[in-house]
């Protein structure tokens, strides 16, 4: 740890920004070289493929941040379109007032939409978000009437359309800025806390309340910028089309905004660009005279592509690009060292407060089956501030329940938990996370796609975070960010979880068999760093362990579970002699002895 590195969050991490250049250069040239050459149909066909591009950035947050299926990006679009048209063409509002009526109803409608994602996730939300796809046309004839169905909608766009140079135009200038104010926005939120808070809460619901994340409201929050993208989108349709009518927002539309990201390239930069290319340009314009096989064209586009190309084309290319430059990237290190963070606690022990004299955490009588299997049966635990408390017992003993209803988790049939003297028993996993209940998990939670620093750094944090550990892996903050978390080795994996579980600043830290997969020498430091923690700072460890000579080594107290059951709690030293306990601990009789 010699040099201090900042960890002052960078608004756009450094390997998007190469694509942003492309991606406006890409735009722009797209929109504005046919303006310059007069060329008014390529003008308003790139305009159009550049309201897709809006559209699809949007679309892409919910896919590839948030993890959500949506198959409504096209009816968002086309009801704020709608909207817009109606108020200027029909209601003779002023554009600015069309416009805000249109981003108005696009988001409303793309709110509800995202009310089920808070009930359900996956394929279930996207037949959900089908069927408002598939009502919408249907609704515009309905309602034939207020919506001018049969003749269709046109609009007067009060001179945004003139000519300043050439055939640029207002019109032009603001799509364009737009198309590449969404991109630019798309990785802003990708190199922010909120979007990896998003990605976490998407990729693991359970691990990001484990650091006080919501992600119902974190699901929502995606929907909202999607909805806000596509409204947008909907509104400049109005300004390059200038007419809306019942065929303009079919499901086709839909369908092909979600392939336009999966194919383009989820989650990458220049992916919806090169997905508009692919699914808009080429078939409606340079493959005009097959229209009619726009559909056979996905198709065969989305399995070449998916076969070839898992990640889609941006992706593929990224990989491609890596492979030709034959650089051995900085990302493919795979390890990390608690060494460094041992060096940096500090040597004294914190003295006992009053406080510390209560303890932390009690669980009192928890009961909780599972059918007919009693996993917790009526398990009772006081865990002391400051300490490492190991929990240990035979396989399906309850110890994992038991953590789980600690850390609420899981809901408990009968009994308390209490942290801090405050009954917790019905408080929500988020809410005690942000009380300062941290958890890890026996399969870690890492999400591949990010860097190790911004897997470390993606929960809510604490006022008490610990101040030498903050110090200590701020120093390598800069270097965890340029590695990946795909390759870490397993026991890395686990302390990256950790190093997130302490990052936040809890007052307990429940590890589930941290140590299962370490080598020796992990081990070793892992054991030390357990204990530098309790003994230096006011976090309590709880862990859940199997490798016995580790707990006996570390541990202030040890509670053994057996039949859901706490059948004996004391220090390791206590324990040593008690013969109800001894045939848990057949082969560990020189380390305990
Ligand atoms: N979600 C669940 N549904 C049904 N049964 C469950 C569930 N979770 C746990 N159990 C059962 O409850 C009992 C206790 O399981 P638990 O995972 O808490 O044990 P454990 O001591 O952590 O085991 P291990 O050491 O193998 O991880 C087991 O019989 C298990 O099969």
């Amino acid at each position: 740890m010699s040099t201090k590195h900042s960890t002052r969050p960078r608004l756009i991490r450094r390997e998007l920004r190469r694509d942003l250049v492309a991606g406006t250069m890409l735009i722009a040239a797209a929109t504005l070289v046919p303006t310059f050459m007069g060329n008014l149909f390529w003008q308003q066909a790139m305009l159009l493929a550049a309201v897709y591009v809006i559209a699809a950035v949007g679309l892409d947050v919910l896919r590839s941040q948030a993890e959500q299926m949506s198959f409504g990006q096209g009816a968002v679009l086309g009801v704020a379109a709608y909207v817009a048209a109606l108020a200027n063409g029909v209601w003779e509002k002023p554009l600015i007032v069309a416009a805000g009526l249109g981003l108005a109803a696009g988001m409303v409608t793309g709110m509800l939409m995202a009310l089920p994602s808070l009930r359900v996730q996956s394929y279930y939300l996207g037949f959900v978000t089908l069927a408002g796809a598939l009502a919408l046309p249907d609704l515009i004839i309905k309602f034939k009437d207020q919506t001018q169905a049969l003749t269709g909608v046109n609009v007067f766009l009060d001179g945004i359309n003139e000519p300043l140079v050439g055939s640029l135009n207002w019109l032009t200038i603001g799509v364009t800025l737009l198309a590449v104010l969404a991109i630019f926005g798309g990785a802003v939120l990708r190199s922010s806390g909120f979007g990896r808070a998003m990605l976490l809460a998407g990729e693991s619901p359970e691990a990001a309340v484990t650091v006080g994340l919501r992600p119902g409201q974190l699901r929502l929050q995606a929907f909202a910028l999607s909805s806000f993208a596509a409204s947008v989108a909907g509104v400049c349709y109005v300004g390059v089309i200038q007419y809306v009518g019942s065929g303009s927002f079919t499901l086709a539309l839909s369908v092909m905004l979600y392939f336009v990201v999966i194919v383009g390239g989820p989650g990458k930069v220049l992916g919806p660009i090169l997905g508009v290319v692919l699914l808009y340009i080429v078939p409606d314009h340079l493959l005009a005279g097959l229209l009619d096989y726009r559909l056979l064209i996905y198709g065969t586009l989305v399995l070449v592509v998916m076969l070839v190309m898992p990640e889609g084309i941006a992706g593929g290319l990224d990989r491609l690009l890596r492979k030709l430059s034959k650089r051995s990237d900085d990302r493919s290190r795979t390890l990390i060292s608690l060494a460094p963070i041992l060096a940096a606690a500090p040597r004294a022990e914190v003295s006992e407060s009053d406080e510390a004299r209560t303890p932390l955490l009690v669980v009192d009588d928890v009961r909780r089956s599972f059918g007919s299997v009693k996993a917790l049966d009526g398990a009772s635990m006081t865990v002391e501030r400051g300490t490492v408390h190991a929990i240990v017992g035979p396989n399906g003993s309850g110890k994992t329940t038991l953590l789980n209803a600690i850390s609420g988790l899981i809901s408990v049939d009968s009994g308390t938990v209490e942290l801090e003297g405050r009954d917790i028993t019905s408080t929500s996993a988020s809410a005690r996370a942000r009380l300062g209940l941290g958890r890890t998990f026996q399969q870690p939670r890492v999400l591949d796609s990010l860097s190790v620093w911004e897997n470390i750094d993606c929960g809510r944090r604490s006022a008490h975070q610990i101040e030498w550990f903050e110090e200590a892996i701020a120093a390598y903050a800069a270097e965890w960010d340029t590695m990946n978390s795909g390759v870490l080795p397993h026991g890395q994996r686990r302390f990256v979880e950790v190093l997130r579980a302490l990052h936040a600043g809890p007052s307990l830290v429940a590890l589930d068999e941290p140590a299962a997969g370490l080598s020796h020498g992990e081990r070793l430091e892992f054991g030390q760093l357990l204990r530098d923690v309790a003994k230096t700072t006011t976090v309590t460890v709880l862990i859940v362990e199997h490798d016995l000579d580790l707990v006996w080594n570390i541990a202030d107290t040890i509670t053994v579970v057996d039949g859901g059951r706490v059948i004996a709690s004391g220090t390791p030293a206590e324990l040593r002699n008690s013969t109800t306990i001894a045939h848990l601990f057949v082969g560990v009789d020189h380390v305990a002895g």
